[in-house]
């Protein structure tokens, strides 16, 4: 169960609080997602829960535990907004095995399979597959890794109808086995998938009712 307390994030070079006073739960296979325009800080906010910035002040916890960054970064896993454009493997295997040359074989099966990639050479190029097969594979590299909690920054981004609907369909599998939290400036492909949503604006978050919001977008 993953737990932000209180969460305030005021980086050096803002004027202002980028985060403020932020405070979520989020069970175990449960999708959590937060929608919110441009600038509102849903990557800040993400990039605290990967371990990559520092809150200024609060606590983020998973079970009784507080985090340290090095921690997070144990604990989650952050697929970029268009992660296909960070590829730097020459193939599929070399883009799994970065920075973890010792994985063995059987958790990069592992990993394409969860993401429906398994039928895919492990000496395609990374950009040589299709847009939806590029998703799956960011999302397999971060799998690899064995977090307790995935996190998403506009998964769907960029992506046409039908891919995005395959990713969609990827994600409600991911559910069953991980902790998702997604975030997003449109709720429309996401939201039938969410336990939790949350409205974020100027850094302030607002849990909103799960409900209406599906049958806005249906
Ligand atoms: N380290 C930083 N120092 C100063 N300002 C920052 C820093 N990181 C983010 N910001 C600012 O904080 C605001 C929120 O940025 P963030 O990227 O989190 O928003 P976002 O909701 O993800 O936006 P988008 O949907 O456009 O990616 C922006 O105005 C951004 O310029």
């Amino acid at each position: 169960m993953l737990y932000l307390k209180h969460l305030t994030y005021h980086p050096a070079a803002s004027t202002t609080a980028i985060l403020r006073d932020i405070s979520l739960q989020l069970g175990p296979q449960e999708m959590g997602l937060i929608i919110g325009p441009s600038g509102s800080g849903k990557t800040s906010l993400l990039e605290l829960l990967a371990g990559l910035a520092q809150p200024t002040a609060g606590q983020i916890c998973w079970r009784q535990q507080v985090l340290d960054t090095e921690a997070l970064q144990q604990l989650a896993g952050l697929v970029f907004q268009f992660p296909e454009r960070h590829f730097c493997g020459r193939t599929v295997l070399d883009e799994l095995r970065l920075g973890h040359p010792e994985i063995p074989a059987e958790r990069i099966h592992q990993a394409l399979e969860a993401v429906g990639l398994s039928h895919v050479p492990l000496t395609a190029a990374p950009h040589a597959l299709s847009g939806g097969q590029q998703r799956r594979l960011a999302l397999a590299v971060q799998l690899i890794r064995q977090p307790y909690l995935l996190l998403l920054d506009e998964p769907t981004a960029g992506l046409d109808w039908s891919t995005r609907r395959q990713v969609v369909s990827l994600l409600s599998q991911l559910k069953r086995q991980w902790s998702l939290l997604v975030v997003s400036h449109d709720s429309e492909d996401l939201v039938t998938l969410a336990d939790r949503c949350w409205g974020i604006h100027q850094g302030q978050l607002q849990e909103q009712p799960r409900f209406p919001m599906v049958q806005a977008a249906s």
